[in-house]
């Protein structure tokens, strides 16, 4: 991320009641710009006020002018250690706190950016109450229908001085209002804040699900030559006209599925027997090995032990000769994520490189981490992000298949 001008580091503070979907948004946030190599890191406000909360007490503490200094140290001291953007979640939204914190950061030279988000849905905002019950280290210590009672009354206390931001503050800021179906920007002044915005205007907050798959075997894999644009082999053959079956099984609601696949033959064959919509992205081809697209590793370390050890190496920034990096398939997905976020019940079945960098966005792994982890062929995975974790199904069709997965060497 290039310095901005005249400012150590970007905080994005997110503002709003409880159980509004802040927190799933701050993460998602944090998620993404980690994922774009951004270095992020979200400070619970909360914890700075861990003292009075838990009490019996309803009436929630609130940020004094002394707390607001203390969490800005901390965030200064990580933007002097390399840091770019720090995400912030309130659960309050009000002129003071907003003023506290506009002092704070001016006094170090911090860049703030507001985000509301505003959430009417009475459903959505139930189901909330019982995430952060379960979940939230504040209200899990409770028997579930009194923290539920508890939050209800902290959000009411919060509800009675809620100002909404407003454009005669001079601040910068976005209001996002039921899941994007308004979306207000005031003062935005540079590149990132406007990335940021676009991502969280694409953002779905409601609960869904993604399904991944690899492409059925190729007759690569069985060759264990890397890259090429090789059909299926028999067994991804199998698998292939199986998927009709598991995906109807598996796939909840796949009346309105979209199955996405790349524009190579192996991931358009695999979803050849599935009567869905079809959507085909160059995006999601394989990494491009370069002058290695068609070798064999043995081949590659024998004829170019430098390429080989460099790979081995450094993983995630090795760009191949003639081809690409793990980094820059990052880049190219980017438009993947944005498109993921807005969408409904989406199936994509493509490359293994491809699905490492997808499944590590969603959980969060670090970029170093995305060539190395394990996406088995034949095997379905499903991803529903919420507010605390991404949840994980694998469901593996029985037909067997060789193994891609190489380790750190
Ligand atoms: O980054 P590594 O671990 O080499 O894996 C990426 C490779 O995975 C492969 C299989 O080895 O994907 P795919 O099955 O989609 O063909 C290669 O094409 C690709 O180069």
């Amino acid at each position: 991320m290039e310095n901005i001008e005249g400012y150590i580091g970007l905080c994005v503070c997110f503002l709003g009641l409880p159980a509004s979907g802040k927190t799933f948004s701050a993460g998602k946030l944090s998620r993404y710009l980690s994922w774009m190599s951004v270095k992020t890191e979200v400070y619970s406000s909360e914890k700075y006020l861990e003292t009075e909360y838990g009490s019996s007490e309803i009436i929630p503490p609130r940020y004094s002018m002394t707390k607001v200094n203390l969490i800005f140290n901390d965030l200064e001291a990580f933007y002097k250690e390399g840091g770019h953007v720090t995400i912030l979640d309130f659960n309050e939204c009000n002129l003071e706190l907003r003023q506290n914190i506009v002092k704070a950061a001016e006094k170090r030279s911090i860049l703030i950016m507001f985000v509301e988000i505003v959430c009417t849905d009475q459903k959505f905002i139930e189901e909330n109450i019982t995430d952060i019950c379960k979940n939230s280290p504040s209200y899990k210590h409770l028997p579930l229908e009194n923290a539920k009672d508890k939050l209800r009354e902290v959000i009411k206390c919060y509800q009675k001085d809620y100002t909404p931001l407003s454009e005669a503050e001079d601040c910068t800021f976005v209001r996002i209002i039921d899941f994007c179906n308004e979306v207000n920007i005031h003062n935005i002044k540079n590149y990132w804040q406007s990335r940021i915005v676009y991502y969280l205007s694409n953002l779905r907050t409601q609960r869904r699900s993604i399904w991944l798959s690899r492409h059925g075997e190729s007759e690569f894999n069985v060759q264990g030559r890397i890259g090429g644009n090789s059909g299926l082999s028999s067994q991804g053959e199998k698998y292939a006209s199986l998927l009709p079956e598991y995906v109807s099984k598996f796939v909840v609601g796949s009346k309105g599925l979209t199955v996405w696949t790349s524009s190579m033959k192996r991931t358009i064959q695999t979803a050849s027997h599935l009567d869905y919509q079809k959507l085909e992205w160059k995006a999601l081809d394989e990494l491009d090995a370069g002058i290695f697209d068609g070798f064999t590793y043995d081949y590659i370390e024998e004829k170019y032990p430098d390429e080989a050890r460099k790979r081995s190496y450094d993983k995630f920034h090795y760009r191949y000769r003639g081809g690409e990096s793990y980094m820059d398939v990052v880049r190219r997905l980017e438009p993947i994520i944005m498109e993921l976020e807005r969408q409904g019940d989406v199936f994509i079945i493509c490359h293994q490189a491809i699905l490492r960098c997808i499944y590590g966005y969603y959980h969060n792994f670090s970029l170093e981490e995305l060539p190395f982890l394990n996406v088995p062929l034949h095997t379905i995975l499903k991803l529903t992000p919420t507010t605390f974790e991404t949840l994980e199904e694998r469901l593996t069709i029985p037909v067997s298949a060789v193994s891609t997965q190489r380790g750190k060497h």
